[in-house]
């Protein structure tokens, strides 16, 4: 059932707990893409629209399995380096179990929905001078203070809480042929892999899904790692993209996440800010759903291989939505609409009548 969430895998988490820190997070739609389907050739294209769950990202699947640890610790505090999701899904759970959370930000680089509801948990915030890298540099350093529960992805915890929208996949259609996934810090992907590897090893599947990895060109060390040949990413110290989420130079995760795109046999790409754009355009005012830029990222990036021929047309394909357009009120300006403006009703309609 919905409140039940990610916690109705209990039996395939590695977290006993009779008291989970939980608001149902989990159980997302999967919403069948017809019109994209037919432009990229494809048999079944999904969104799995992470935008659907308590704080607007797929952050609360990892989050509800750590802060109930941290709980279960006896943590008092608890502490995020964040490019936004993150630090809002971690204000959240953490208020919900009574933890006080310090959150450290690169300052100006936040979207406005993210930290507006970072700072209505009540979190501690800090907003530091430079990127999300120095930032996690800083929460690793407090981590190592018994004070703080770490909460980054390369806390392991965060990755069995995500590999569950793995488990969903399968429950709604089997083993996908593609999954596409934004990646910025590299948990995700991985986690995903996780998930479907595990259902093999114990028997429910004889399959697996090639998993892509869908990078902002301006931040983009592993994609372009990848693609050169190279066999480990060129960190960055100045990732640049409108995608916010995944501005990061420096991904704690790239390792797991290589590994997942080369024992899947997918590959990784990456996307300009405009292509990103466009995708965030095309899911909203075709297909109804509102991404954030970093959300549309995998989509981009399906667009962007399809156009090159990566699909053979028989395949069903996933792109993971993994934030809603809200976290990012801003992003509204690169995609305008007519908007009249009226004194009074007959004004309106007058007007109205003009443009139907
Ligand atoms: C919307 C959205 N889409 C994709 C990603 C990339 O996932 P990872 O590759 O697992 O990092 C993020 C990540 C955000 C943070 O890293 C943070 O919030 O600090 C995100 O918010």
């Amino acid at each position: 059932s919905r409140m039940m969430g990610i916690w109705r895998f209990k039996e395939l988490l590695p977290l006993k707990t009779e008291r989970p820190v939980t608001m149902g997070e989990g159980s997302t739609p999967l919403i069948r893409l017809e019109k994209l389907e037919k432009i990229i050739g494809v048999r079944r294209l999904y969104v799995k629209f992470e935008g659907a769950n308590p704080t607007g990202s797929f952050k609360d699947r990892g989050m509800s399995l750590a802060i109930t640890l941290a709980r279960e610790v006896g943590s008092k505090a608890v502490v995020a380096a964040s490019t936004g999701n993150t630090a809002a899904s971690a204000a959240a759970y953490a208020a919900r179990a009574g933890l006080k959370t310090f959150l450290l930000l690169p300052r100006g680089k936040v979207a406005l929905g993210k930290l507006a509801q970072s700072i209505m948990h009540g979190a501690i915030i800090v907003e530091i001078e430079g990127n999300f890298d120095l930032a996690l540099d800083t929460a690793k350093e407090l981590a190592k203070r018994d004070e703080f529960y770490p909460l980054n992805s390369f806390n392991p915890w965060r990755l069995e809480g995500q590999k569950t929208l793995g488990f969903e996949l399968f429950e709604d259609i089997g083993v996908p042929d593609h999954i596409f996934v934004p990646v910025g810090n590299a948990g995700n992907i991985s986690a995903i892999w996780k998930g479907f590897k595990e259902l093999k090893r114990w028997g429910y599947s004889d399959s697996l899904p090639k998993m892509n990895g869908i990078q902002a060109e301006g931040a983009s060390p592993i994609a372009s790692a990848f693609k050169a040949g190279l066999r480990a990413p060129l960190f960055t110290d100045s990732p640049e993209t409108v995608a916010t989420a995944i501005r990061i130079g420096k991904p704690v995760n790239w390792l797991k996440a290589w590994k997942a795109v080369t024992e899947s046999g997918g590959t990784f790409e990456s996307v300009t800010d405009s292509e990103i754009l466009r995708a965030q355009r095309l899911l909203a005012r075709e297909e109804g759903i509102a991404a954030e830029p970093a959300g549309a990222a995998s989509v981009a990036g399906l667009i962007k291989l399809a156009s090159q021929g990566y699909f053979n047309g028989d395949e069903t394909v996933v792109a993971v939505v993994t934030g809603h357009g809200l976290k990012d009120p801003d992003s509204a300006r690169f995609h305008p609409t007519m908007r009249l403006r009226a004194i009074s009703m007959d004004d309106a309609i007058e007007k109205v009548m003009e443009v139907l």
